[in-house]
């Protein structure tokens, strides 16, 4: 059994995240810890039945009740009709600010749960169990919590970190393909952003990855993991020009995603793939990237079979729309909107001086 902690230091709200396969049926006695002795309640989704299982078991074997909320799987339960329910819930089974809820699940519930902590009773606590690829390297570290809005993505939501992150990537075993690959691509955002060798180690190991190579698929969840702790360390709530960085193609896809009603249509981490390849793609026509890494990231996101631009997502909505659903953007800052742009591969900046006008142009091509 190899186990590896990696710590977040963030002051008085530092935690672990603790990556180990099967660690789910010995989450209990490390939950145990944390539960006072008090029943705790854990936040997941219909598709998990057999790990909440596993989890529900592991905890009575350590002595503790557990109570399970199952809410309805995807993106529309971030959502203020499923935070209302959920938030209900919790008062209804009586958690208290000390208690900690159990964010069993995908992205989707890791985000719910945490708004949902942040805001219960002015702030409670819960842990993370992340059971997607994408919510095992990316969206269980930084707490970042939040549910969308009617005028787009992740915009009503709080800083609020988990107490600890507990990841088996066994759980990712049941894990449909497509969402693997959709996970992917916050994986190879890591390389994009600043870190070229681990985009070449991408290209050599991506397919293997997605197979299920467990060395592979070990290597990435760590490597992923301490990039965004380091980064999360150095800028937690995004005021420094550090932790922006993480937005790469985001701009780009939570249009993309608010233009196909955050629907399965395109999946989160399918819009970053494509917002990633278009930030190089513009950043390239600007004349600031070279056009054959541009050329390099799309090829590498086609060749797991991630979308590339608008095509492969089949969209044809004008840059027109598209930019106007880019006016929501939470780095909006004082009517302008900085862009993630690359000068390279792991060379990414934040450039205050682009045009909408500009974005809306380039999407026209
Ligand atoms: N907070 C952050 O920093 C951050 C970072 C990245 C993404 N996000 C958010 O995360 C969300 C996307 O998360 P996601 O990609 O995990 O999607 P998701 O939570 O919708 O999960 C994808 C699907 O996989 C199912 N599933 C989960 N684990 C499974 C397993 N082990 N076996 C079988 N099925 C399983 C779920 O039921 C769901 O149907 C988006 O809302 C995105 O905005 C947040
Ligand atoms: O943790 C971050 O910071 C990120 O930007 C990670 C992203 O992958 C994630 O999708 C995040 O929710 C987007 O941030 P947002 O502030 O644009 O909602
Ligand atoms: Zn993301």
């Amino acid at each position: 059994m190899t186990s590896q902690t990696i710590p977040v230091a963030l002051g008085d709200r530092s935690y672990d995240v603790v990556i180990e396969d099967d660690l789910l049926s010995r989450a209990g006695t490390i939950l145990a810890s944390l539960s006072r002795g008090r029943r705790m309640v854990v936040v997941t989704d219909e598709n998990l039945a057999g790990h909440l299982a596993t989890l529900q078991g592991s905890l009575s074997t350590a002595g503790i009740d557990s109570e399970a909320i199952v809410l309805t799987p995807g993106e529309g339960s971030k959502s203020w009709a499923t935070l209302e329910s959920l938030t209900d819930r919790l008062l209804d089974l009586g958690v208290e600010r000390g208690d900690h809820v159990v964010a069993l699940g995908g992205g989707v519930i890791g985000d719910l749960v945490g708004f949902a902590a942040a805001i219960l009773k002015r702030g409670c606590r819960f842990v993370q169990i992340p059971t997607t690829l994408l919510a095992q390297v990316d969206s269980s570290v930084g707490g970042k919590t939040a549910i969308n809005s009617r005028a787009g993505k992740n915009l009503i939501g709080a800083f609020h970190q988990p107490s600890l992150v507990l990841i088996d990537p066994a759980t990712l075993d049941t894990l449909p393909g497509r969402q693997v690959a959709a996970g992917y691509a916050e994986v190879v955002k890591y390389g994009l952003i600043d870190d070229p060798a681990f985009f070449a180690w991408c290209e050599a190991n991506g397919a293997a990855l997605l197979a299920g190579d467990p060395t592979a698929r070990a290597h990435a969840i760590a490597h992923s993991v301490a990039a965004k702790a380091r980064i999360v360390a150095a800028d937690e709530r995004e005021t420094k020009d550090v932790r922006a960085l993480l937005n790469l193609g985001h701009t780009f896809a939570h249009a993309l995603e608010a233009e196909t009603g955050f629907s399965d249509r395109l999946l989160h981490g399918e819009a970053v793939a494509a917002g990633m390849a278009l930030a190089f793609g513009f950043s390239a026509a600007r004349g600031h990237c070279p056009p054959e890494d541009a050329a390099r990231v799309a090829a590498h996101l086609r060749s797991v079979g991630l979308p590339d631009g608008l095509a492969a997502c089949g969209i044809d909505a004008s840059g027109k729309t598209l930019v106007a659903h880019m006016a929501h953007d939470k780095k909006m800052d004082a009517g302008t909107l900085p862009f993630l742009l690359a000068t390279g591969i792991g060379e990414t900046y934040l450039d205050r001086s682009v045009a909408l006008a500009d974005v809306a142009a380039f999407l026209d091509r």
